[in-house]
């Protein structure tokens, strides 16, 4: 049978495909423009499984991968081949380019030119791969595996660099980086200045984007002196004339500057990228880690600029997030790709599948009222979950942004510690500033679906329904649960329809979600809300029971005390 794949590419790529059509039952590659792909790639989700539709939906719009199959549930990854040497400390060479391919949600092939015995202190020993091996390590990836990119690092050998160019001549479809590593960071040797004349003769003309540090330009130029952010310009506008369609000189070892600075070259327009530069001894395979940064964004089908600035994003961070880790003794420490993404699951561990009992007194905090009592957020939240709050919502309609996120931030603490969920309601900015628990949404603010895609499949969102229909909608747009009413009439929303209790038993009926009732609910009537016999319904959210209340722990006892009573006597 055919399979009809689709791939976005950058449109260089497509240039060089076009000369090559491929058979009618081989992949098909689309040059759709990323936003119009991911529309499709919606189309193509909605009839496999929801929960993977949004698992890999909200991780491909993350992550920006930009690959999937046209049939059944076949998907088919951005792929890059990095052709480059091991690294036995686990910090640079492969090693590097597999971890960045992985961090950047991109699938790494390799091809090993070199084995190198190396640590913290430096290279101890290099063992070369024969050619004949490179060649037909190639040969088993290319001729069966569909790649979008290949990235190469330590290319020790003339021999292995021709081998490598005769596979590229056969596959000139695919992009080419070039990181051109002649030394390590360390000072040691990795390729000779025999490969050199190869280089500027072959390779580079050959490569879509060369990534040289200060060392190598210069190497590659005939040593070339480059010291000033003038010099690398000068420096990218010659590496240009020898054939790469576009140049990175890489300043992180630039003498006396406070940024990490890159000049960028695509024949046109010069670019200096800036970051700040991370204060570290963790900066080995920093440039290994760049250039497969890069060839993943372009398997992914950004435009090169694009992809340099992601890459270098990456890189900053990484830093940033690894500056403080101990690997080894040595001078030069390695860094860690994933340590962003574990924080960032450490952080949403605890809420890896939502559980629904969370939602059984589920506290809605109200600015207005913390103002008329004299309360900081954080002491209304504190008092709510003395009291037996269950999970908490902040509602801070008028709370100027930056205050928001601090208070936020306070109230993650104290919820965390308690075990307590804490949602934002309606702004997803500040759900994502402090890393909150999740979102709760209204019908007229963001979309479930935007939401989750901004979020992720692991945060929990909520969203507020009146109707039969609103409930079947929040199910298949990936919300976890949802807030139904105004059940009582109430003054902390003007104009607010009230439906009642069989408004109420109408929603739960027709949700696959859970639900928690809301709108003018307290003690006095919290006991009839949950008797109205739907078992999806799991709880009740208040604001003003709670927090118009001179002492929120007593009313919020009270509440709890009623909702106890209530499932011991259900059960
Ligand atoms: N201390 C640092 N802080 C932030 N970025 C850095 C730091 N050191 C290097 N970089 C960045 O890492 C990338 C690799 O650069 P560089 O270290 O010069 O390459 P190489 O590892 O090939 O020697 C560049 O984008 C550079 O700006
Ligand atoms: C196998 C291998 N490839 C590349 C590098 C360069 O990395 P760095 O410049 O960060 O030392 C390295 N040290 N080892
Ligand atoms: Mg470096």
């Amino acid at each position: 049978m055919a399979s009809s794949f689709c791939t976005v590419l950058p449109s260089h790529v497509l240039a060089r495909k076009a000369s090559f059509p491929p058979a009618p039952s081989e992949i098909f590659r689309t040059s759709l423009a990323p936003e119009r792909f991911r529309r499709h790639r919606r189309r193509f989700l909605q009839f496999s499984c929801p929960k993977v539709v949004r698992a890999v939906s909200s991780m491909a719009t993350r992550e920006g991968a930009a690959t999937v199959a046209a049939e059944g549930s076949k998907i088919r990854v951005a792929h890059v081949l990095t052709v480059a040497g091991s690294d036995s400390g686990g910090g640079a060479g492969i090693q590097a380019d597999l971890k960045a391919c992985g961090a950047r949600g991109v699938y790494c092939s390799t091809v090993i030119t070199a084995l190198t015995a190396q640590n913290t202190a430096g290279v101890q020993g290099v063992n070369m791969v024969s050619e004949e091996f490179v060649a037909e390590q190639l040969k088993s990836v290319l001729s069966d595996m569909h790649v979008d990119v290949v990235k190469t690092g330590m290319l020790p050998s003339v021999g292995i660099v021709k081998v490598l160019l005769h596979s590229l001549n056969e596959f000139p479809h695919l992009a080419l980086v070039v990181d051109p590593v002649m030394v390590s960071t360390s000072g040691d040797v990795l390729a000779g200045p025999s490969i050199l004349e190869v280089f500027r003769e072959e390779l580079l003309p050959r490569a879509d984007i060369v990534t040289p540090n200060l060392r190598e330009a210069s190497t590659l130029l005939g040593g070339k002196q480059i010291e000033t952010v003038a010099d690398m310009h000068e420096a990218a506008k010659l590496l240009h004339d020898m054939g790469p369609r576009n140049v990175l000189v890489k300043g992180g070892d630039l003498p006396g500057s406070f940024d990490a600075v890159d000049v960028f070259f695509d024949g046109e327009e010069f670019y200096e990228l800036r970051s700040a530069r991370v204060r570290t001894h963790n900066t080995h395979g920093t440039g290994c880690t760049l250039a497969s940064c890069i060839a993943a964004e372009l398997a992914k089908g950004s435009p090169t600029l694009s992809a340099v600035k992601v890459a270098k994003r990456f890189v900053e961070t990484a830093l940033d997030y690894s500056k403080e880790i101990v690997v080894g003794d040595g001078p030069q420490g390695p860094f860690d790709h994933f340590l962003m993404l574990k924080r960032e699951m450490q952080g949403s561990r605890k809420h890896w599948i939502f559980e629904p009992s969370r939602l059984f007194l589920y506290a809605v905090t109200d600015s207005v009222m913390n103002k008329n009592w004299d309360r900081s957020i954080t002491d209304a939240v504190k008092a709510a979950i003395e009291g037996g709050a269950t999970i908490v919502q902040l509602r801070e309609k008028e709370a100027e942004t930056g205050y928001f996120i601090e208070a936020a931030k306070s109230c993650l603490e104290v919820c965390r510690s308690h075990g307590v969920s804490l949602l934002i309601n309606d702004r997803v900015d500040v759900a994502l500033a402090c890393d909150a628990d999740g979102v709760h949404v209204g019908q007229s603010d963001m979309p479930v679906r935007v939401a989750r895609a901004l979020l992720g499949p692991d945060k929990i969102i909520g969203v507020s329904c009146k109707t039969p229909e609103q409930a079947h909608r929040a199910w298949t747009d990936g919300a976890d649960y949802i807030g139904c009413g105004g059940v009582y009439p109430t003054n902390t929303k003007a104009n607010n329809k009230t439906i009642g209790l069989d408004g109420l038993k109408a929603v739960c009926l027709a949700s696959k979600l859970p639900v928690v009732a809301i709108g003018g609910i307290g003690p006095s009537n919290a006991g009839a809300v949950m008797e109205i016999g739907a078992p999806n319904l799991k709880g009740v959210a208040v604001v003003s029971a709670l927090f118009d209340r001179e002492c929120i722990v007593e009313e919020a006892r009270k509440l709890r005390a009623t909702l106890d009573k209530g499932k011991t006597s259900n059960s």
